[in-house]
């Protein structure tokens, strides 16, 4: 229970719903318990006009009377049990919002490097699975733990009152169906974790099938992906069948055990009748009723014990996540304002994962308003240069300062949000092309919105789409090219209007006359901004104020277009291999 204890702080915010619900529920079983005594009532009353005579109209009205209480009584406890089903369900359903925002929020806080070790298939699990299962530790199992517990409390005492020994022997299977359900809720939550995988396998393998649908029949190999699911839906099924054979013993073990109490109850108790230590029939009656209200209670206890097992093991996957500290901390509270100016000092990253060290003694400064360039092969550390201005990593050692500060000492919001990131891969949302730009300022006018696309030379294209901005993207919606979608994400970084623009080869899929178009529209509106332009294009890179070369995480070449062109090197290289493809063209 020390996993679940994390929950007791919902326990408390609901406490008064909680407690209501408590006493309901007490209501709700008193009227219930009236039932078979008010049915038990009618035996007796034909009992005793059989063996005592009298009036039958009075038999009459003093059956309906009865009959009319028994129905009030029914009805009654009926409308409590709505009205418990109703606060403890419903306040489990508002604990299970609460802790999915809580995950959820604690996600959001957690570093890239959390995400690197996690598998998304598992953050979506724990999320999603495991809190539905601790919901029925919250709900259902408090519920019927509760219901449980008051029934016994008072209707165990009062058929000991009415008829101690014949309740002694008619409760004695009732631990017996406990524990075999116990056992047969755990059989059956292992078999469903199985199934469970499975078709978390096949729900995979579809998505896959899907979205590669492409290549799935450019190569051909329709076929082999369906061999591939119909192996994994054959033995999907064979698990359903194996949970289904467990599943189909629940019910009768149930009935079963109900059959030996009912027959212990008539067999006994008729014993007792005859024998006269039980004065009326109704009693019968009234314990065979009882006997049957009991039994789902009793069986529950088991059910009860195996959920809050599941619940158990499932919040400790949750604290796991919970507990997990982010590596990006941030240690300023202030409002710390950012101008722009960056400065690397003696800077090392290794990455953890991998072990890679991208960045070794990386020494460079860039003031606000000028422009750098990184040029450098593939893997030569250049994404990971503005990985580290934004934040999302820490160096390894080496100092990095905005506006002189250690970026450490920044209030990560601010710093975050007087930057504009433009990924090496441009990610769009299922969502209008205008969302999509506007993530990048929510309350950005539509006006706005057109300036960011015209600056990103991307406005011509969206208008040609018969919704324009509203056209939507993503799965539903429609593909934009490579060079559309950077372009697009760009108009997003442009419209936050940050302090630094940091874009990591985001012109790469757009042709060259485009490319001078948008780096003149990034010149005049980051005139008084920091601009950090990683490429692999001369043309990019030539009109910054400062370029830097990178091989193998180190810096081996630095200076201006007109330096390095003239230097000896690769960038002189790069040109001349650039020029030559271009006058071929
Ligand atoms: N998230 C990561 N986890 C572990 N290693 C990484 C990660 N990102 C990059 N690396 C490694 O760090 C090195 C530098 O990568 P980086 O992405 O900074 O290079 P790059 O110059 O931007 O390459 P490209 O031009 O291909 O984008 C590479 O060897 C890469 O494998």
């Amino acid at each position: 229970m020390k996993e679940l204890q994390h929950l007791n702080k919902y326990f408390k915010k609901y406490k008064w719903k909680l407690i209501l619900g408590f006493f309901i529920v007490l209501v709700a079983r008193i009227f219930a318990i009236l039932t078979p005594k008010f049915s038990g009532d009618m035996i007796n009353l034909v009992e005793n006009y059989m063996s005592d005579g009298g009036e039958i109209s009075e038999l009459r009205h003093d059956l309906l009377m009865t009959l009319l209480l028994l129905l009030g009584a029914a009805l009654l406890s009926a409308f409590f049990t709505f009205l418990m089903r109703q606060m403890f369900i419903v306040v489990s359903r508002y604990m299970e919002a609460d802790l999915k925002n809580e995950v959820y929020e604690q996600y959001q806080n957690l570093s890239l490097n959390f995400y690197k070790k996690n598998r998304t298939g598992d953050l979506m699990n724990r999320i999603s699975e495991d809190v539905s299962k601790v919901r029925m530790y919250l709900g259902p199992a408090i519920m019927y733990g509760v219901t449980t517990f008051i029934l016994f409390a008072t209707v165990v005492p009062y058929m000991f009152y009415t008829a101690p020994e014949l309740t002694l022997y008619v409760i004695i299977p009732l631990p017996v169906l406990s524990v075999a359900i116990y056992q047969l809720s755990k059989l059956i939550h292992k078999r469903s974790t199985i199934v469970q995988e499975y078709l978390s396998h096949l729900s995979t393998f579809t998505q896959e099938s899907f979205s590669g649908i492409g290549v799935i029949k450019a190569y051909g190999i329709e076929k082999q992906t369906a061999e591939g699911f119909e192996k994994l839906s054959i033995t999907s099924r064979d698990k359903n069948l194996d949970l289904a054979k467990v599943q189909a013993f629940f019910f009768p073990l149930m009935i079963a055990l109900i059959g030996v109490s009912n027959l212990l109850v008539i067999y006994i108790g008729g014993k007792k009748y005859i024998d006269g230590s039980i004065p009326d029939l109704g009693v019968i009656v009234e314990f065979l009723i009882y006997v049957n209200m009991l039994t789902w209670p009793v069986a529950s206890v088991g059910w009860i014990t195996s959920l809050v097992q599941q619940a158990e093991a499932s919040q400790k996957r949750i604290n796991e996540f919970l507990n997990e500290v982010p590596d990006i901390k941030n240690h300023t509270q202030a409002h710390t304002p950012v101008t722009g100016k960056i400065t690397f000092k003696n800077v090392s990253f290794t990455y953890e994962d991998t072990n890679i060290t991208a960045l070794k003694d990386i020494s460079f400064e860039v003031n606000k308003g000028e422009t750098l360039a990184i040029i450098g092969k593939t893997g030569s550390g250049k994404s990971t240069i503005l990985e580290l201005i934004g934040r999302l990593y820490d160096t390894t050692s080496g100092t990095i300062l905005i506006d002189e500060t250690p970026i450490a000492d920044l209030n990560l919001k601010d710093l975050r949000s007087s930057i504009g990131y433009v990924p090496q891969e441009a990610f769009l949302f299922s969502d209008s092309i205008k969302e999509n730009i506007k993530f990048g300022k929510k309350d950005a006018t539509d006006a706005e919105v057109t300036q960011a696309a015209k600056n990103a030379s991307v406005h011509d294209n969206i208008i040609d789409f018969s919704k324009g901005y509203d056209t939507v993207l993503g799965e539903r919606g429609i593909t934009l090219s490579g060079g559309q979608k950077q372009r697009v994400s760009i108009a997003r970084a442009i419209i936050k209007d940050p302090q630094i623009l940091l874009f990591d080869d985001s012109l790469s899929a757009v042709d060259t006359e485009t490319e001078e178009e948008i780096l003149e529209n990034i010149k005049r509106i980051a005139a008084t901004k920091t601009t950090v332009l990683v490429s692999h294009r001369i043309s990019s890179a030539k009109n910054a104020d400062r370029i830097i070369i990178l091989e193998d995480g180190e810096i081996i070449q630095r200076g201006t277009h007109e330096e390095l062109v003239n230097q000896e090197g690769y960038y002189q290289e790069l040109y001349r291999k650039q020029l030559e493809e271009k006058e071929m063209e």
